[in-house]
This record gives structure tokens, sequence and C-alpha cells, in this order.
């Protein structure tokens, strides 16, 4: 992690490093993210379809603003979380040569398949969207500088997705490597290196009548909790649906997501100097508007 440390360091002593507040709903499919995020917004209950495309949202919780993000539980959606609490992002960007060897095509064609998150053409208005999560601003002030845009294919590439583990000063030997392999099959290539957004606590719903996935909904979690990036991250575990008889109980769910002994307590507990991250279960009923304002409250205490 040196280097982005280091990296940070450098960030934060310019000034540059400005923090904004950010929560992320995750949890799988149907645990009630969007119903909690519009009840939250407007207090108002709406039935949603299941969420396609991240959204977010600016609430205010107590005397805290926080930006939302509703990332979608489905399985493909479950790929994109890890863009949204990612410490940095490494980007390529670059004009293929006007005259690309079908040879160099399928080289291209195959670093996009290993990098996973491929954009092509990013000028356009839509792709935009797709890279909602680097700063706008940054990328069109990069856009700026290589004014050359108009009618020509730029290559997007996002690095961080194509690696299982976050090991960053890997990431960024890698990128070094993919810097060298397309150097030769380009005009001319930048390579950014973007901050992430700092994630200031995880909202993980978990659709507490729904045993048969509470497995699926423990490996997702486990995942999330081991993920170095988010460590020390804040994680509020709602169990839902409590308001549908049978429901699990909080000891039940506690057992079943392996959190028995991880929790860290409810009401005021200061663990400043502990480096242990707050972590607790509440049960809820986001229909019947209950339990999750407890969850909330104490998920404030741990935010800056
Ligand atoms: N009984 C009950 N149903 C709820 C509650 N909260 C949400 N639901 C229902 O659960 C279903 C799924 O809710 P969503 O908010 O769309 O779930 P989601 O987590 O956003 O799902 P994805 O977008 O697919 O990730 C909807 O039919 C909601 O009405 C609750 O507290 N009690
Ligand atoms: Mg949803």
């Amino acid at each position: 992690m040196f280097l982005v440390d280091w990296f940070y360091g450098i960030l934060a002593s310019l000034g540059l490093w400005q923090k904004e507040a950010k929560i992320l709903f995750l949890g799988l499919d149907n645990a009630g993210k969007t119903t909690l995020l519009h009840m939250l917004k407007d207090e108002r209950l709406v039935q949603h379809q299941p969420t396609q495309y991240p959204t977010s949202e600016e609430l205010s919780i107590g005397k805290i603003k926080f930006k939302a993000f509703d990332l979608g539980g489905h399985q493909i959606a479950r790929r994109v979380w890890k863009d949204y609490y990612a410490k940095i992002f490494i980007v390529f960007l670059f004009r293929k040569m006007a005259k690309c060897s079908p040879c160099s095509c399928i080289a291209l064609r195959l670093c996009s398949l290993l990098l996973i998150d491929f954009h092509e053409d990013f000028s356009k208005a839509d792709n935009a969207k797709s890279i909602e999560m680097i700063d706008p601003h940054m990328i069109n002030s990069l856009k700026q500088h290589f004014p050359d845009t108009t009618g020509c294919t730029w290559h997007f590439y996002c690095m961080l997705r194509m690696l299982p583990f976050s090991h960053f000063d890997f990431v960024i030997i890698v990128a070094c490597y993919m810097l060298w392999a397309v150097w030769s099959l380009s005009e001319y290539l930048v390579l950014c290196v973007f901050p992430g957004f700092q994630v200031d606590a995880v909202v993980y719903l978990v659709d507490a009548y729904d045993k048969e996935r509470f497995a699926e909904s423990k490996k997702e979690l486990d995942a999330l909790l081991s993920d170095e990036s988010l460590a020390n991250v804040p994680f509020l575990i709602l169990g839902n649906k409590i308001d549908i008889p049978y429901a699990a109980s909080e000891d039940e769910l506690r057992y079943h997501l392996g959190l028995s002994n991880f929790t860290t307590g409810k009401g005021k507990v200061n663990l400043a100097d502990s480096n242990v991250r707050p972590l607790e279960v509440f049960m809820c009923s986001i229909v019947r508007k209950m339990g999750y304002g407890d969850g909330f409250k104490w998920m404030s205490q741990y935010i800056n």
C-alpha cells in the first residue's frame, strides 16, 4: 500500500483531496435497498423495479449530509460494487491508430477483454454516464488537454476490476506493463491515476424472511468485509422485512451471517482508538418505517 498512501499524501498536501460523505447501499437483489433509499429521501413507499443501474441520492440524516448510492444487488450489478469503493482508478485513454492492422486490432480487443471494463468512444454522452464514478470534471479537463476528440475513437480502460484482489502496488506495475503493451498500437496515450471516492459507511441489507439466501448474502458480505479498500469503514447490517411472520430473529441473522462475535455494540461505543471496525446488526421493516432509524443513528456516530 506504500504507493497508494504516498499518492494520497501528495494529494492531501496539495489540498486537492476533497472528501465527499458517501454511503453505499449494498445487499442481494430484493433486499429492499431502493425502497429504503426512497423512504429516507421522501418518506414514501414506492414499488420499484429491480435496480439495473447505479443510482445516487443526496440525503441528510441528523446533521450529516450524505450521498447515498444504490448499486443494485443482482449478479451483474454486484460486479460494479468494487468500482464504488476503489481507492484508486488507473485509466488509459488512448486513440487507436487510424489504420490499425487486423493483428493490432485483435491485440486491442484482447487487452480490452483482460481489462473487463471497456468503453469505446467515450466522448459520447452515453458512455460518460458509465464512468460517473470518476469525477466528470477531471474527464472534461483531460479532454481539454487533448482537444482532438471530435470524430475520433477514444478508448477508455478502467483497470481496477480486472484484479480479484486489491493490492494496488501490483495494479500500478500491471498498469506500466499495459502502457507498454498498447503503446505501439496508439497514436497517443495517456495514463491517468484518479483517486476513488472515500466510502464513509456501508449499509448492507438482508432480507430476513428469505432464509434460503442467507448463505449467498453472507458470501457477499464476507467479501466486502475482507476487502482492504473498506477496512475500518463502518458497516450497518439491516435485517429487513421483519413485518413478515417467520422472518429471522436478530440472533438467527447474526448466526447465519457469521457475525455473532464480530458486532461492536449498539448505543454509544467509542472505537476511535481501537482500530476496530464499527459493525452492528439492526432489524427493521422499511414498509412499517421501523428499526432502520436506530441503525442510522448508531452509524452516524462513526462518520466524521
Ligand atoms: N414485507 C416487506 N417488503 C419489503 C420491505 N422492504 C422492501 N420490501 C419489498 O421487497 C421488494 C424488493 O425491494 P427493492 O427495494 O426493490 O429491493 P432492492 O434491494 O433494491 O433490489 P435490487 O434493485 O434488485 O437490488 C419490493 O417488493 C419491496 O416492496 C419491508 O420492510 N417489508
Ligand atoms: Mg433496487
